[in-house]
């Protein structure tokens, strides 16, 4: 019986996983290999990701693969958006990749709009949420700013794209995480040569964009050979995290949303079709590209990046509390005590997390949190309802009804919230796979491979291989209709 392998490289802000996920007809197994911490380095008062810690890591499971005599039939890499590394013209890497947390970009995009391209041409050109981390900010500000490894840079490669340039030598520049970037026409799925050239860049910094699935090239001699896996095709894969999260909702129809929970909370709809309008701008909701030419329309959502920001704090202090105990603290205070916009700007990367949180209930007249319990509770509730207000104008837009909320990635394993939010949505949550990414890197692999033709098989197969758990509403939603109200202040313009 032939049987394929797949690795699958799932890095994301604080953590990245390798995965291996072995095919034969019709079931998938999937096997974790590898997990590393991954984390913003401060160097001079800048942030930067260190790549080359990345790429040790991604070599340590290569290794384990040739040491273990794993037969891969390729390899595939996904990350987190927007950020992207700088190119000389010999091919050497100018400097770590800058990364989305530094406040380089703040206030950018007003300067950008004020002496270059309005806000609502360059949203009606892209239909991306405005958010000052955008590589379209970053790019002209480094111009601004006469950032030397720009001036040098023949070609800028996202990270998943950079990633694949490290272990095969060739320059790709795949479409879902291009899409983030906020320099691609989401009906010609090209970049915009007049924002390139706003943002003070020329039109071949980047390689002509390329769709998931395509052969990147093979890994170097020197790797295949220090690795012994051999030279494996590496395959450009939904190269942004959450669009092969979103690939592998497990779902047999379209009529639902998704929550794709980590650092981040990803909420959206699949389309076929940009949704660019007077109200998306408004609500300043995104058009990230998805697989199969679908498109992924969905809202940023700081997420679980309040917790693990606190949860450092806490450790710092020498209380390394588990997921299992925070929820029991948690359990412990009294609902609805204190809430906090989560997309507020004074989250973004606070000197202390705590505090910050803290000084938001001062400015909103609320009780401040004073235990570990209630900083969680506060967490978590303001997520819940940040999932509704989202939900409620994805059901305003949605070409089809929406039945139930898919929540994928690791916060899928948070019971509680899970429960919590189909209560507040009143609709059913259908929670996994947590490894929703990873699933989502191999599956396109393995349709590179020719095992499966479409996401829809794709999801046939997530189905017969993986049980989703379900949580159906069981409060009415009238016992926090006062504390939704007093939310919605909070996040009021
Ligand atoms: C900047 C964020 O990384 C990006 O908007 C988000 O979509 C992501 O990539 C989450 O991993």
């Amino acid at each position: 019986m032939e049987v394929n392998t797949f690795l699958a490289f799932d890095i994301g802000a604080t953590s990245g996983r390798a995965v291996v996920m072995t095919f034969s007809k019709d079931q998938f197994e999937m096997k974790e290999i590898h997990r590393f911490s991954n984390g913003i380095m401060e160097l001079h008062g800048r942030y930067y990701w260190d790549i080359y810690h990345i790429y040790k890591e991604i070599k340590k499971a290569l290794c384990y693969c040739g040491k273990e005599n794993i037969h891969l039939t390729s390899i595939g890499i996904d990350t987190w958006g927007v950020d992207f590394g700088l190119i000389g013209a010999d091919g050497v890497l100018l400097a770590l990749p800058r990364a989305y947390r530094d406040s380089f970009t703040e206030g950018v995009p007003e300067k950008f709009f004020q002496q270059r391209m309005s806000q609502m041409d360059v949203y009606k050109r892209t239909g991306i949420q405005i958010m000052n981390f955008n590589s379209l900010f970053q790019l002209y500000q480094m111009k601004e700013e006469h950032y030397s490894p720009l001036e040098q840079a023949a070609k800028a490669l996202f990270i998943p794209d950079l990633l694949s340039y490290l272990l095969t030598g060739n320059c790709v520049c795949e479409y879902t995480d291009a899409s983030t970037a906020q320099l691609v026409n989401p009906y010609t799925k090209e970049m915009d040569a007049e924002l390139l050239c706003a943002a003070g860049v020329s039109t071949s910094l980047f390689e002509k964009i390329v769709f998931p699935g395509t052969v990147v090239g093979s890994l170097t001699d020197s790797l295949s050979k220090e690795t012994g896996v051999g030279s494996i095709p590496v395959i450009a894969v939904a190269g942004h995290d959450t669009a092969s999260a979103v690939a592998a909702v497990p779902t047999t129809d379209r009529n639902f949303a998704y929550l794709s929970s980590g650092t981040w909370s990803l909420m959206g709809i699949e389309t076929e079709e940009p949704i660019i309008s007077e109200e998306s701008y408004q609500e300043n909701f995104t058009n990230e590209g998805g697989i199969d030419g679908t498109i992924r329309f969905l809202k940023n959502i700081t997420g679980m990046w309040l917790l693990e920001r606190c949860r450092e704090e806490w450790k710092r202090e020498g209380k390394d509390y588990s997921y299992t105990e925070l929820i029991a603290l948690m359990e412990k205070e009294a609902p609805f005590r204190s809430l906090v916009n989560p997309n507020a700007a004074c989250f973004a990367n606070p000197q202390n997390m705590q505090d910050a949180i803290s000084q938001f209930c001062r400015d909103s007249n609320q009780s401040e949190p004073e235990t570990v319990g209630q900083y969680v509770r506060c967490i978590f509730e303001s997520l819940a309802f940040s999932y509704r207000k989202v939900l409620t104008f994805l059901k305003q837009v949605a070409p089809f009804p929406i039945h139930r909320l898919h929540v994928i990635g690791g916060g899928a394993k948070n019971d509680f919230l899970n429960q919590l939010v189909a209560d507040v949505i009143q609709l059913p949550v259908v929670a996994g796979p947590s490894e929703a990414t990873a699933v989502g890197n191999g599956l396109v692999q393995a349709r590179a491979a020719g095992l499966v033709c479409d996401r829809w098989e794709m999801r046939r197969f997530i189905l017969s291989s993986l049980s989703p758990q379900i949580f159906v509403p069981q409060k009415e939603f009238e016992m926090y209709k006062d504390a939704y109200q007093k939310f919605l202040s909070l996040t009021s313009k």
